[in-house]
């Protein structure tokens, strides 16, 4: 009888458990930590529904998440929430470093970012800690790859511009150079950081009858550049010869503004830079120069330093710069993927098991 009155409390306890709680350091919160004994997980962000719905049916953890996807977590609450913590799951705009560390405590044995970047968070930190990583590439490379063609065609062939004209009478007659942009055909792009996203990115372009795709990187990475017979050159090079300069590379202390004055000093009147990794590869003061000045022709850019970038940047002055809110893996599905795969790999980790995909630190 008293076997039955246990099982039964422990089936209510892991029902309890696997509920998902949007309360923060409410009374029912405080219960059911201390009644559970399953690891707890903290998730900043209210994540897609695939994830949500394999955290939830898992049985495996308790979770707290910030429910809301239209404010972060604010910091000093995300510092208070995460005390104590197994596992954490987070987004891309929560900064993970040594002070977020030590609020969590050295229970924290999990971290899974909802993202294929990782410049939010401190690699070496994390390892100091034993902490293990899990992220989510792969699942995201169409949708950015598709995002990239679609920002690339938007600002070349002056779609926003265009559009505007065309709502607030700048429509007169047909004129001959009215609206004219840069052609795909027969032109040079060159990537910056070839690797999955790159090759995606050069997929689609190909049909457009691109002659030419050349890329730099560290060093040269023959297996993916087969794929799209693309010719290794230096970072002059690539400024010199491209025409479309498509920006995937990582944010890293070595490509920290690597776009900046020298690069577009080399770069064709004609040419179109496109960035679709992260804002603080370019030096933005830079770039509204080259814009404004006519040394390049045109910029889009899905991603920008700060995020959101203010209403008032100057760079929202300039009809050749297209900005997009950072929006690349933004597909349904991608979201969903992005989500079950940071689930997945944060419950592999709890469990001790190999992550689906984690970082090596
Ligand atoms: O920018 C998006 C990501 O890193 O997933």
């Amino acid at each position: 009888m008293a076997m039955l009155r246990s099982l039964m409390a422990l089936r209510r306890l892991q029902r309890l458990a696997v509920a998902p709680l949007s309360f923060t350091g409410g009374a029912t919160t405080q219960v059911l930590r201390e009644m559970s004994t399953l690891p707890r997980v903290y998730v900043t962000r209210q994540i897609p529904p695939e994830g949500l719905r394999i955290l939830r049916d898992s049985g495996q953890v308790q979770f707290e998440l910030w429910d809301s996807d239209d404010v972060p977590v604010p910091r000093n609450e995300l510092l208070q929430n995460v005390k104590g913590v197994d596992g954490l799951l987070c987004v891309l705009t929560e900064k993970i470093d040594a002070e977020l560390l030590d609020a969590a405590g050295p229970n924290l044995k999990v971290l899974s970012t909802m993202s294929v970047g990782f410049d939010h968070l401190s690699l070496e930190e994390l390892k100091k800690r034993g902490i293990r990583v899990g992220y989510t590439p792969e699942v995201l490379t169409d949708a950015v790859a598709e995002l990239t063609v679609a920002l690339l065609l938007a600002t070349s062939r002056r779609l926003i511009e265009a559009t505007h004209e065309a709502k607030t009478g700048g429509w007169g007659t047909w004129r001959t150079l009215w609206l004219c942009g840069y052609e795909l055909a027969n032109s040079t792009v060159g990537i910056l950081g070839l690797g999955r996203i790159g090759v995606a990115i050069a997929e689609r372009l190909a049909p457009f009858k691109v002659k030419k795709f050349i890329y730099t990187d560290v060093a040269p990475r023959p297996e993916l550049a087969k794929a799209i017979n693309a010719e290794y050159v230096s970072l002059d090079e690539l400024a010199k010869q491209s025409d479309f300069l498509s920006v995937c590379c990582a944010l890293t202390p070595e490509t920290k503004e690597i776009c900046n004055k020298d690069l577009f000093a080399k770069m064709k009147n004609t040419s179109i830079i496109i960035n679709t990794s992260r804002g603080g590869v370019v030096n933005q003061e830079d770039l509204y120069e080259a814009l404004s000045t006519g040394q390049i022709a045109g910029a889009g850019l899905d991603v920008t330093v700060p995020e959101p970038l203010p209403t008032s940047h100057p760079l929202f002055t300039l009809k050749n710069c297209v900005i997009l809110p950072h929006i690349a893996s933004a597909s349904y599905s991608t979201r969903n993927a992005m989500s079950a795969l940071a689930v997945n790999n944060l419950l592999l980790g709890l469990r001790g098991q190999p992550m689906i995909k984690e970082l090596k630190l």
